[in-house]
């Protein structure tokens, strides 16, 4: 036995502080307060005092009734600690000015004053790891009384030219909103449906591929698959691989028997090769719906679309729209105007204005929702797909979208996880550039070539990255260690620097601060316009072979500040050189939100009406720019030459 604090040893007995101090009085042991530290010696005497009367009912009493576990945070405000304690908050400020703490009701008290009031009022304690709780986020799970059902979620399938994208267009078609409301459906990535007054929801994407990516990143989206199957092809590789990746996601499959509508077609056929794949049609005593459709004629669709919803009838797909949303990213990008735009599939709870999320490592606030008819949305309940505007940046398909609490709570976690990212990705060794990569694999010093792919849309990074990883050879494997759409930042150095990696942008620039900060870590950033002349490079480079390089030395920068079209000239940028110079000569880029609009050669240079060589940092000028005129005030003009340099 040790010394003790009063509350512990209270806790112990199951009494109050309280209780235990008039106890303790009447023994002739005096503390102050419920904080006090008993000697070991009083503590043995209470320890005996109390097994004696160990049938004291009120101890008894005490025991059985089961202590209420609270958890309170490092610190907590009066108000809502009397919340948790199921007391007003004058009776816990009470009791605080008893213990000789004045508080008021907005007043934050620490944990452990929040410790001993709670003991007081019967509760058991725990900390609560606010640390934790910031860095991810649990989801909590519905009661089953909560859940509604929802419209499924379907993907289309199958081998190439098997007619996908057709019957995409033909169940698009069957629409009958969409021709009611005479609007123009918006390509964001998903579609909605509608057929006797019930929803489906089609991701307009087809093919496995999609639906393997979002699986590799741990989502699942789809309920259901479509896989459509030629008549006059029967099934081929593609279908097969369709059949298995919707198997292993546990996804129940449609069979889509298409172009039903060509001669000498065996749609018997197809049933036995289906069957082949295990795949046994409802005809012939098996499960799968099996249904033969025209895309082309629009034939069958209906019915297609009526099995579709008997499907997810079986399944019993539901949500509880009344929750905050979670959801998934299925395709996002950087738009010129509006910034990070992002396609989410709301999967449960129902997702509106104002709600700040975290979506993967990003986070913001929802500033507006736009369906699959380009119409703004309040509010977007289960399986609604709608684009989002708000984010921070733009996130990867396949990311979670989770409403949290407040804008606070989706910075950290957003940050959080970044943090962890790159911590992940970190593997510290000599820097790397694309010029030296041979010599370093000469000498073994380099088995893995990282790379960091930003580009101005995921279509193009995918593609990029895909090509690049294939370049790998026996003596170094090509790992893309992260792809990303946007401008190269500051954090890609980083993680570049950090994971020796080199950055290849596609089509985007680094904004300045990350230049800067490449030459300072020495992180190599190699920018291109062609996805097959980044791919030359790293090959080239692969082989020790690249060619005389040209090194661009950029000479300054200036903002668009107007913009004036004057009949026979074209557009004249009213600008403002913000650092270097522009030289009649250089070689120019326009540059929107990071993204470059356009690559070429200037035009004009005026300072007011006369043409001028060169204009420095501070002053106006008026420029032009050979064959463009899609300039835009805030856009960012850079000049720059190329200059052939010596390989090392
Ligand atoms: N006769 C006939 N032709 C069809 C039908 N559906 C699609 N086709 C044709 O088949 C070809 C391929 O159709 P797509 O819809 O592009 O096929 P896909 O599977 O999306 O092709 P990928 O995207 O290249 O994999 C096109 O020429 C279509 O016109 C159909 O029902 N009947």
């Amino acid at each position: 036995m040790t010394k003790m604090r009063v509350y512990k040893l209270a806790q112990e007995f199951g009494i109050t502080s309280k209780e235990l101090i008039e106890k303790l009085q009447q023994l002739g042991i005096n503390v102050i307060n419920h904080m006090s530290t008993l000697e070991e010696d009083d503590v043995k005497v209470v320890m005996e005092l109390f097994k004696e009367s160990n049938n004291n009912e009120k101890i008894n009493e005490k025991e059985e009734e089961a202590m209420q576990k609270i958890k309170i945070a490092d610190k907590v405000v009066v108000q809502d600690l009397a919340k948790l304690l199921q007391k007003t908050p004058s009776e816990l400020i009470t009791k605080l000015i008893q213990l000789g703490i004045m508080a008021t009701i907005n007043q934050e008290i620490d944990f452990d004053i929040a410790e001993i009031v709670a003991l007081e009022f019967g509760y058991e304690v725990e900390k609560e790891d606010t640390k934790e709780e910031q860095e991810d986020i649990l989801i909590p799970e519905d009661k089953p009384e909560d859940l509604l059902p929802r419209p499924p979620i379907v993907t289309v399938m199958g081998h190439v030219d098997h007619g996908k994208t057709s019957l995409l267009d033909a169940i698009r078609k069957t629409n009958v909103t969409a021709k009611e409301a005479g609007g123009i459906t918006q390509h964001i990535g998903a579609s909605e449906v509608h057929i006797n007054g019930k929803k489906i929801v089609f991701l307009d994407t087809p093919g496995h591929e999609a639906f393997t990516s979002m699986r590799a990143r741990g989502a699942q989206v789809t309920d259901i698959s479509i896989i459509v199957v030629a008549a006059d092809d029967g099934i081929m590789p593609q279908t097969i691989e369709a059949i298995n990746h919707s198997r292993s996601a546990n996804v129940p499959i449609i069979v889509a028997i298409n172009k039903i509508d060509k001669p000498n077609i065996n749609i018997d056929r197809v049933k036995q090769e289906l069957a082949d794949q295990g795949l046994l049609v409802e005809e012939w005593g098996g499960d799968v719906i099996a249904v033969p459709v025209s895309a082309l004629k629009g034939e069958n669709i209906d019915t297609l679309l009526e099995m579709v919803l008997l499907v997810a009838e079986i399944e019993e797909l539901k949500a509880n729209p009344n929750r905050k949303a979670v959801g998934t990213v299925i395709e996002a990008q950087l738009d010129k105007g509006r910034g990070p735009v992002a396609t989410v599939l709301v999967q449960n709870g129902t997702l509106k204005i104002g709600d700040s999320v975290v979506v993967g490592a990003c986070y913001g606030k929802v500033r507006a929702m736009i369906n699959y008819m380009g119409k703004r949305l309040k509010e977007a309940g289960p399986s609604t797909p709608v684009e989002i505007l708000g984010l921070s940046e733009v996130p990867q398909s396949g990311d979670q979208l989770i409403v949290v609490e407040n804008d606070k709570i989706a910075r950290s976690i957003a940050e959080n996880r970044k943090e962890k990212l790159r911590e992940e990705q970190m593997k510290a060794s000599t820097k790397v550039s694309l010029d030296d990569l041979f010599k370093q694999m000469e000498k073994g010093e380099i088995k893995d070539l990282n790379i960091v792919v930003k580009g101005d849309v995921q279509g193009s990074v995918q593609a990029v990255k895909q090509s690049l990883e294939k370049l790998s050879n026996n003596e170094v494997a090509v790992k893309v260690i992260h792809a990303g759409v946007g401008a190269i930042t500051e954090s890609d150095v980083m993680l570049a620097s950090a994971s020796n990696a080199i950055i290849i942008g596609f089509n985007v620039r680094p904004v300045t601060s990350a230049q800067s900060l490449a030459q300072k870590e020495n992180v190599d950033i190699r920018t291109y316009r062609i996805i097959y002349k980044a791919i030359e490079d790293v090959q080239a480079a692969m082989k020790g072979m690249l060619d005389p390089e040209y090194e661009e030395q950029e000479l300054g920068k200036a903002e668009v500040r107007a913009v004036f079209r004057i009949s026979g000239a074209g557009t004249v940028a009213g600008c403002y050189v913000t650092n270097g110079k522009i030289t009649r000569s250089a070689k120019v880029r326009l540059v929107r939100d990071g993204v470059v609009i356009h690559e070429g050669e200037l035009s004009s240079l005026k300072r007011f009406k006369d043409d001028v060589k060169e204009v420095t940092q501070g002053y106006e000028c008026g420029i032009s720019i050979e064959n463009f005129n899609d300039i835009k005030e805030g856009d960012i003009i850079e000049a720059y030459i190329l200059k052939e340099i010596d390989r090392k």
